[in-house]
């Protein structure tokens, strides 16, 4: 599987401080992410969710183990050259979206091949602007565009540069149901559309249900592995299926209930 995985890790320890007060954040984590599908990593709060996904995306290094990121192996990278890897070989979205303030839509789109010198490939930046909707609004600063807005411009950004690997960081965490929606179907529409790898770390079992897979993790370790699972297996492996506590927005509904609520992709919906 590694040989065609677009990232994976092997043995991935993280530790955190030293002697009583040492955290093992990751403990032991080998796991492996195919190109050209979407993952969803959940689990806890403190179980690692993100410091597996910084470990991957260079962002942060592993005590022991291996990154490889695209067949390059990037946990023995001098800074100098991870600092080269984020910025073109891998895309980020971040719950606060991480917007420049003072640029425009399509200025922050490009602000990260503009930092690395690389030309912008301006047929593939209408593809993206047109698969997240943002055509008419590509003139417009952060505080003119709703948070569904801002976060499409993110996805924007962190597409363009066709990295090995988008690493998705709570995207939804600050918005509402409906544009978690639109946010998460642009997600996958990049993945199904486009051939993207999207890697995205959720406490919300209704945006992990847009994964194709769903990795559960638990004091540092990998405890389940979900192939295609539905919103109600998330709910059974996250432990929350009981009456719909925890479900993220929209509370947790029984497949069979009948109410009108979207499906995720991989149910009955787009
Ligand atoms: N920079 C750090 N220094 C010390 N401990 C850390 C640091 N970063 C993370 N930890 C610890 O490592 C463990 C895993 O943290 P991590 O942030 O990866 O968890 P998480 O699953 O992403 O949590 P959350 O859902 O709350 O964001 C936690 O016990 C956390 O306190």
């Amino acid at each position: 599987m590694e040989a065609t995985a677009q990232a994976w890790a092997r043995d991935l320890v993280r530790t955190y401080g030293t002697g009583d007060a040492q955290v093992r954040a990751l403990d032991g984590v080998s796991v492996e992410f195919a190109r050209g599908r979407m993952t969803a990593i959940m689990g806890p709060s403190g179980s690692g969710k993100s410091t597996l996904m910084h470990c991957m995306a260079g962002l942060d290094r592993p005590t022991s183990g291996t990154v490889v990121v695209d067949g390059t192996e990037i946990s023995s990278m001098s800074q100098r050259e991870l600092t080269r890897l984020r910025r073109t070989r891998v895309g980020f979205v971040f719950q606060a979206y991480n917007l420049v303030p003072t640029l425009t839509a399509a200025e922050n789109i490009t602000l990260p091949l503009d930092i690395a010198r690389t030309p912008v490939d301006r047929a593939w930046f209408d593809e993206v602007v047109a698969a997240v909707g943002l055509a008419g609004r590509l003139g417009h600063r952060p505080a003119a565009m709703s948070g569904g807005e801002q976060q499409r411009v993110a996805c924007a950004r962190a597409l363009v540069s066709r990295p090995a690997v988008v690493f998705a960081d709570e995207p939804t965490g600050n918005l509402d149901s409906r544009t978690s929606r639109e946010v998460l179907t642009f997600l996958r529409r990049s993945v199904d559309d486009l051939g993207q790898t999207v890697v995205m770390v959720t406490h919300d079992p209704r945006a992990a249900a847009y994964a194709h897979r769903v990795l559960m993790l638990a004091d540092g370790r990998v405890t389940a592995d979900l192939d295609h699972p539905t919103h109600r297996e998330i709910l059974t492996a996250v432990g929350a299926d009981d009456d719909g506590a925890d479900a993220g927005p929209g509370g947790a509904r029984p497949a069979s209930s009948g109410r009108a609520d979207p499906p995720p992709p991989d149910g009955a919906g787009p």
